[in-house]
């Protein structure tokens, strides 16, 4: 109780202590108002309020707010304060128009909060549009993320996977349904840290739970600044005006940032002293990174500061928009049953009895490939893209775009603009088929990973990871609702943030047949690991199984249908290969073939 009354005390200390501030404030803002020249023709927009402009209107999930604000004001609209500060709205430009207009909106604004995380904007993705930017940019795509290197962690991606499909199998049952965005998450969080920290990451303290720690608290300041959608803070808002840091002070926004950011530091220098002292090489990114910083004929002298700037780029940018995009993807499919079926029967088809998808087969999995791409137009992680900043005047559509305008792109709206897209609320993946639009920027109707020269230089391995999570959760379980739950209660809220997440977590049971025999699996895996079976054991399954003690009650035409099904080759190999969703598979088939199989006990 006391806990809640100082709570309620301090807040509204807050309160007042903002309404102090505000008055003379205004006063401020209105002199310097009145002495700001105007543009020309600036882009229509609702009345605006003194001091905050339209900034009321953008709610709480601005690229909706601003999708509404531009089919009443039509082409491009929105803004606060010029110059200063704002938004305008492009989801409904002529394509010419962007094109026009790109190379004015290669810069990023410099926001004071960013300025701190970034470590003095040393980073590609908050750098402005300059000579830095372009070295640091080639780094992170030739030498971080080059097809060679993203190609290397292939093992490590495979083993996470397997990871994750283990935990589903062991943790759930079909009474209890399964947190997807929890395993999703923890898989993308495990598969990103290796990439980034190598060797080093397994087993430490900071394994996993330490790291999540930190992940969660970056996500939730960022949701606590949303609001603002690209300006972080009031400093950011109103960076003319000093005095106003004081507000970020107050709402103790300043001190959660420099925590975190201390705490995100603190953890990066242990790694990165660690990767310093240490002979040999792993070939992780810090390890390239300790590479390019001890060579001197580097253009860039790289510090630890630089290190640590594009680290937090790559958690930034790599955890979040995979993880909400394969969550997105599994809830629509989630509520569209013959889609994700149709999915199911294209990997399981193409993939055969391997056990799990592997990064090779990807290729073949046309349909699973536009199920990505439609979820990608309908759930763009960055809804509003990372913020750019005219560089020069330019024209949009007629309107004037001032130098030092903040500009957002709302892909969000532009993925779903019915000028564009027939139906376009609708999860549809067919509507792809025999289309030759793509996500690589070259058409702007579908932008997810923005377009031009800051374009998301991770495309190739953010896709990946999305295409291997998602097609190995379809390959290796049978999902279904949990019970007592209709396609129509699958919450489709979005919680805020700076990307697009889904508000509650994706809860999904699986199918009660499937997971009897993933538990089979376990158990004859378990029952081999015991009995050390020898690979060369010249058995067939039913022998096999007796023979390991495996009480299975087959009924004498079972066992027929067996053998007349899977022939000893396919068995032997199953189990030379120790292949035990071979096995298991077995068992399905016979199910679907309407055999009743009961374990003994
Ligand atoms: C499905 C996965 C991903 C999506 C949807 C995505 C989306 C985006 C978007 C929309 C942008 C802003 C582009 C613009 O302003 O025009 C961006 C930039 C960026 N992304 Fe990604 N991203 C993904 C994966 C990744 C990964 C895995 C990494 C790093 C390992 C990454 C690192 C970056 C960086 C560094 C930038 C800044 C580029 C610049 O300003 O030059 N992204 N991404």
């Amino acid at each position: 109780m006391a806990i809640i009354i100082s709570t309620l005390i301090s807040q509204w200390l807050h309160l007042i202590s903002l309404l102090v501030l505000a008055i003379p404030l205004l006063f401020l803002l209105l002199l310097k108002q009145s002495k700001t020249q105007q543009p020309n023709h600036l882009p229509p927009g609702p009345p605006k309020l003194p001091i905050i402009g339209n900034l009321h209107h953008f709610g709480h999930l601005p690229h909706r707010s601003l999708s509404k604000l531009s089919n009443i004001y039509g082409l491009s609209c929105s803004y606060t304060r010029p110059r200063a500060f704002a938004s305008s709205l492009l989801s409904r430009y002529r394509k010419r128009d962007l094109e026009n207009t790109r190379p004015q909106l290669r810069t990023r604004p410099s926001l004071l909060t960013l300025k701190r995380l970034s470590y003095n904007f040393l980073d590609v993705a908050l750098a402005p549009y300059n000579e830095y930017w372009r070295e640091m940019r080639r780094i992170f795509v030739q030498e971080l993320l080059s097809p060679k290197m993203v190609h290397s962690f292939g093992a490590v991606r495979a083993e996470e996977v397997a990871n994750m499909v283990n935990s589903i199998t062991k943790t759930c049952s079909s009474m209890w349904p399964v947190d997807l965005t929890e395993e999703i998450f923890s898989l993308i969080n495990r598969v990103i840290c290796r990439i980034a920290f190598g060797k080093s990451y397994q087993g430490r303290n900071f394994d996993g739970g330490k790291f999540s720690e930190f992940v969660h608290k970056f996500m939730a300041l960022s949701g606590s600044v949303r609001f603002l959608i690209g300006s972080f803070s009031a400093s950011d808002l109103f960076p003319s005006l000093s005095i106003v840091g004081v507000v970020d002070v107050i709402t103790g926004l300043r001190g959660r940032l420099e925590r975190c950011f201390r705490d995100l530091d603190k953890f990066y220098q242990e790694i990165i002293d660690e990767h310093l002292e240490r002979a040999e090489q792993d070939e992780d990114i810090i390890d390239v990174l300790v590479g390019i910083m001890r060579d001197e004929s580097s253009a860039i002298h790289n510090t630890l500061n630089h290190i640590k700037a594009i680290l937090m780029d790559i958690f930034f940018g790599g955890l979040e928009s995979s993880s909400l995009t394969t969550v997105w993807a599994m809830t629509e499919l989630a509520r569209k049953p013959e889609l994700m079926k149709k999915a199911q029967e294209e990997i399981r088809t193409s993939v055969g009895k391997k056990g799990m998808v592997e990064e090779g087969d990807l290729e073949q999995l046309h349909y699973l490939k536009i199920v990505v791409k439609e979820t990608l137009r309908l759930y763009t992680t960055a809804p509003l893209l990372i913020p750019r900043e005219c560089m020069k005047h330019c024209k949009v559509n007629g309107y004037d775009i001032s130098p030092k305008t903040r500009v957002m792109v709302n892909v969000w709206a532009i993925g779903r603009n019915p000028e564009y897209w027939d139906n376009p609320d609708m999860f549809f993946p067919e509507r792809f088929e025999g289309s030759s639009i793509d996500y690589k920027g070259q058409h702007f109707e579908l932008l997810p990973f923005g377009a031009g020269r800051r374009i998301c230089p991770a495309m190739t391995m953010g896709i990946l990871h999305v295409e291997l999570a998602l097609a190995n959760l379809l390959y290796c379980f049978d999902w279904k609702l949990p019970s007592g739950m209709q396609i129509e209660d699958i919450d489709m809220e979005e919680g805020t943030g700076i990307s697009l997440h889904k508000k509650s977590p994706l809860l999904l049971a699986l199918d009660a047949y499937a997971h009897e025999v993933e538990k089979l699996k376990e158990q004859v895996r378990n029952i081999i690991k015991e009995t050390e079976l020898e690979p060369s054991s010249q058995l067939n399954l039913v022998d096999a199984l007796q023979r390991l003690g495996v009480s299975y009650h087959f009924e004498m035409e079972i066992e027929e249908a067996m053998k007349q099904m899977f022939d000893h080759e396919m068995i032997q190999s199953f189990l030379r290969n120790n292949d035990l969703y071979g096995v298991a598979l077995c068992f399905r088939l016979l199910r679907q073939q309407g055999y009743n199989i009961s374990s003994g006990n």
